[in-house]
């Protein structure tokens, strides 16, 4: 051996013994910090720059938090890397706990929902919209614009014509993809949902179609002509559809996407990074350009003396006619978010619910009932909101599911400035998640919590008294903007479906399929349908 190489050696030796001594004391100096901690809350023990993410990387995240909550109790805390204030996450699942970060004070110290980080900053989601805005008074604008055009009775009326018309163009879809001889149709139901629900969003807040339904129908087209393509489209709406169902997708994705830390996302992240952020800024133009175009359509429809007020009940236009001064900039964001919002959660809402009726025919037959009675003299006729508002064992069997099912089986909160919570005390900035489904499943405030029973939601059944055990669009300031209109659109689906239609399994094994990230998404599964 050559002296250069045995120094080589040599060196390789000291370098690798001072690597492991400066691992030595980081890990040293990482437990002395974590068990000297101010506020001890039960949890996991975390391990040195991956704090308990490994837990969930073996396990999955839901079936961690689940091993958690079975072993830490009602209040436990997990790391998701090593940075002991900024990578720390509170589980709360006591409704009593929730009380105080679910406050409907605009004092609360708890109004946020994420803490600010450099990659909602560098996404422009920090400071617009609603979702994941921290600064509390572009938010607070923002809700103030919303809110009043979401829950309006003018906007709602619209909702329930429209989800009739877009449910029979599915309706005749599904008719010309069968023999008109077949006693049963066979759905692959999730699928239709997603694209229905899409539809119903983009047309309810934009006033024009996405054309969901229909290029998904047309991929079911054979080139023999056995389907035929719907050809009503030009090419041109339907690239500019595709584009746009792509675009609100990654909208949603980059959401969570901004949560990993700078130097991942410029790093070995870089392509996703690029590729979200040209995906929004793309969205941002083309969506900008939608409100330019309506503004000066909305211009000259008055200087013809149109009643636009009466005309235009999209949101967008709403929008534009209510609040004549605030920028394009802030109308699109608050629209982006609305599809965000109104898209996932109302197609996995209704394939769980579906899931349910197909599995509990007592519940489906008594629905259908229901619907009966509301419709009486004449069950084709044009459904209307007044029908809607009497449809109130559809409202128990949507709170039914949710107990079991919850599309957010977990809610958000961080912290403006240290404040206290149970016999601790937290920095601001911490993370803290109610951790529903775990009070959903507690026989301390549901009776029989595994049985899956409506009625218990119904007027005068089980008293269902304390406050925070069924949160199915949040509480307090930053509660669901969009519920009214999501209880409208799932309502006005089951009264156009089972006034109609009865549905069974397509096979009677079928299992619940479910995926989660930050919410629970429903699998596909397949339906058969037959006039009732
Ligand atoms: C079944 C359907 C839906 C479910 C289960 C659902 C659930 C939720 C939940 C749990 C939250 C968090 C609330 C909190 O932190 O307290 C939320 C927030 C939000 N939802 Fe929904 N939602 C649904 C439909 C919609 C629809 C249709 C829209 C829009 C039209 C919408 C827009 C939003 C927005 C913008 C926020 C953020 C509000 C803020 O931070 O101030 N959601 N939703």
């Amino acid at each position: 051996m050559t002296l250069l190489t045995s120094s080589i050696i040599v060196s390789i030796n000291e370098l690798f013994k001072f690597i492991l001594l400066i691992l030595t004391l980081y890990t040293a100096r990482f437990y002395f910090r974590y068990f000297t901690r101010k506020n001890k809350v039960p949890g996991p023990l975390p391990f040195p720059f991956f704090g308990t993410m490994p837990y969930s990387y073996i396990v999955g995240q839901y079936r961690f938090l689940n091993y958690c909550y079975e072993k830490y109790g009602t209040l436990f805390e997990i790391y998701v890397g090593d940075d002991l204030n900024t990578n720390r996450e509170i589980y709360i699942c006591k409704p009593e706990l929730l009380e105080k970060i679910f406050s409907s004070s605009t004092k609360s110290n708890f109004l946020l929902r994420r803490p600010n980080n450099e990659g909602m900053n560098e996404f422009g989601f920090g400071k617009s919209g609603m979702v994941v805005n921290s600064d509390l008074s572009s938010w607070r604008r923002n809700r103030m614009l919303s809110v009043p055009l979401l829950m309006n009775a003018g906007f709602l009326k619209t909702q329930v014509h429209v989800i009739q018309e877009l449910f029979q163009e599915m309706e005749n879809y599904w008719k010309l993809l069968h023999d008109k001889n077949d006693e049963k149709i066979i759905l692959d139901f999730t699928s239709w949902m997603h694209r229905f629900a899409l539809d119903v969003v983009i047309t309810s807040s934009l006033g024009r179609s996405s054309y969901a339904l229909k290029s998904f129908y047309n991929t079911f087209t054979q080139s023999d002509g056995t389907i035929e393509k719907n050809e009503n489209t030009s090419s041109i709406e339907y690239d500019s559809s595709d584009l746009l169902i792509r675009q609100v997708k990654s909208f949603f994705k980059a959401l969570l996407f901004v949560k990993h830390p700078s130097w991942l996302r410029h790093t070995f992240l870089i392509y996703y990074n690029n590729f979200y952020l040209n995906e929004i800024k793309s969205l941002n133009n083309i969506i900008e350009n939608f409100i330019k175009l309506r503004r000066e359509e909305i211009l000259l429809e008055i200087k013809n003396g149109k009643n636009v007020q009466e005309d235009r009940r999209d949101i967008m236009s709403l929008f534009l006619l209510k609040y004549s001064t605030i920028t394009d900039e802030v109308i699109r964001s608050n629209l982006i978010e609305i599809f965000i919002g109104g898209n996932e959660t109302v197609s996995s809402s209704i394939g769980f619910i579906m899931y349910y009726l197909c599995k509990y025919p007592h519940v489906k037959n008594q629905l259908i009932d229901e619907i009966d009675v509301i419709l009486s003299s004449n069950i084709l006729r044009e459904i209307t909101f007044e029908d809607i508002e009497k449809f109130e064992y559809a409202e128990a069997l949507i709170k039914e599911v949710t107990r079991l099912t919850p599309i957010s089986p977990l809610i958000a909160r961080s912290n403006v400035v240290e404040d206290e919570l149970g016999e601790y005390t937290f920095e601001a900035g911490t993370k803290f998640y109610a951790f529903m489904i775990q009070i959903y499943k507690n026989p301390e405030y549901f009776t029989n919590p595994e049985e899956f029973n409506p009625d218990r939601f119904l007027k005068g059944s089980e008293k269902i008294s304390r406050f925070n055990t069924l949160l199915q669009f949040g509480s307090g300031l930053r509660m669901c903007p969009g519920r009214q209109s999501a209880m409208t659109v799932i309502k006005t689906f089951l009264m156009c479906f089972f006034r109609k239609y009865d549905v069974e399994f397509a096979d009677e094994n079928q299992e619940l399929k479910i995926s989660f990230d930050v919410s629970f998404h429903c699998g596909e599964y397949k339906i058969a349908i037959k006039k009732r």
